[in-house]
């Protein structure tokens, strides 16, 4: 199972030959690197430099600005302190969270410094345009207003989320732990940046695992959820994971979680759904589904 390339170069190509290239992607894999989305090497450079000056920080340092509450989804959680896959020890990973980030609902202080808020701010706002772009590609692909998705995308739910996975060892591992635990995505698309480690794996149907090759050229989006809900099963939410890095080289990635607002009702899309068929799912509410998953990954 390879993981498409898509170029969406839009002055070699049409928006309707990169929404097919997408749709299809989407349909047989979950999965695509994509080209010329307008995120700027320098802006990935910067974010990543962030993370990990933020990383390199003292415990001490680091937790000054913990996780408190899924409710609010900010801040920092440690190592072991959330298993994507529930039925497995803590990931090997510590991460920091933001939910929400330019509405200032959080206080000053519980950034780590202006700098740092400063530069994910800028990633977020590129990362959040490029998001857009492919909402209104996939607008297209699914018969929907081109702005059917980005409204209902105010940003009450859109997470960044920096990353970083320590090298381990393996006796001070349990054989169980991986970087990230095998899961779907919940919302509708994840956009991840990863550095040039690799690590990351994507499940086919059969259940074998097939490696992501980190490409420096291009973000690798995946279909959440809330994406298979509205495209009826078209799209696939596609189960990954992360190895451990282990007697390896640490590994740093950074993903943006684009998930809808709260109240909307997420229902089988018509052009999704056969003439008389019934839909796969019934209709949910994106802030049920986003919480009741967040509240059942976390340990602390
Ligand atoms: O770090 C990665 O490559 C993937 C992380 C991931 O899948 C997630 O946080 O949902
Ligand atoms: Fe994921």
């Amino acid at each position: 199972m390879e993981v498409p390339v898509v170029d969406c170069d839009q002055s070699i190509r049409s928006d309707l030959e990169i929404a097919r290239d997408i749709d299809s992607a989407l349909r047989n894999v979950g999965f695509m690197a994509v080209r010329n989305l307008g995120v700027t090497p320098e802006r990935i450079v910067d974010v990543f430099s962030t993370a990990k000056s933020f990383f390199q920080c003292s415990e001490q340092a680091k937790q000054r600005c913990a996780y408190e509450a899924a409710m609010e989804n900010f801040g920092y959680q440690g190592i072991g302190e959330e298993s994507l896959d529930p039925s497995r020890p803590g990931d090997l990973k510590e991460t920091f969270t933001m939910r929400n980030l330019l509405a200032k609902r959080v206080s000053a202080e519980r950034w780590p410094t202006v700098e740092f808020r400063q530069s994910v701010s800028a990633f977020y706002q590129d990362a959040l345009s490029a998001a857009q772009r492919l909402q209104r590609l996939l607008a297209l692909a699914l018969d929907v207003p081109t702005d059917y998705f980005v409204n209902l995308h105010g940003g009450e739910n859109i997470t960044l989320r920096l990353l970083h996975y320590p090298a381990v060892t393996s006796d001070t591992i349990d054989p169980q732990q991986m970087g990230a635990g095998a899961h779907t995505d919940y919302g509708m698309l994840t956009l991840l940046f990863q550095d040039a480690v690799g690590g990351l794996q994507v499940q086919s149907e059969s259940g074998t695992w097939h490696d992501v090759p980190p490409r420096p050229d291009a973000i690798v989006i995946n279909s959440g959820d809330l994406l298979e809900r509205w495209s009826n099963g078209r799209y696939r939410s596609t189960c990954h994971r992360v190895l451990p890095r282990q007697q390896s080289t640490e590994r740093y990635s950074i993903a943006l979680f684009v998930d809808p607002d709260s109240d909307t009702l997420v229902e089988a899309l018509p052009s999704c759904v056969e003439a008389g068929a019934a839909a796969l799912h019934l209709p949910i509410t994106a802030g049920e589904h986003l919480q009741a998953k967040i509240e059942a990954t976390h340990h602390a």
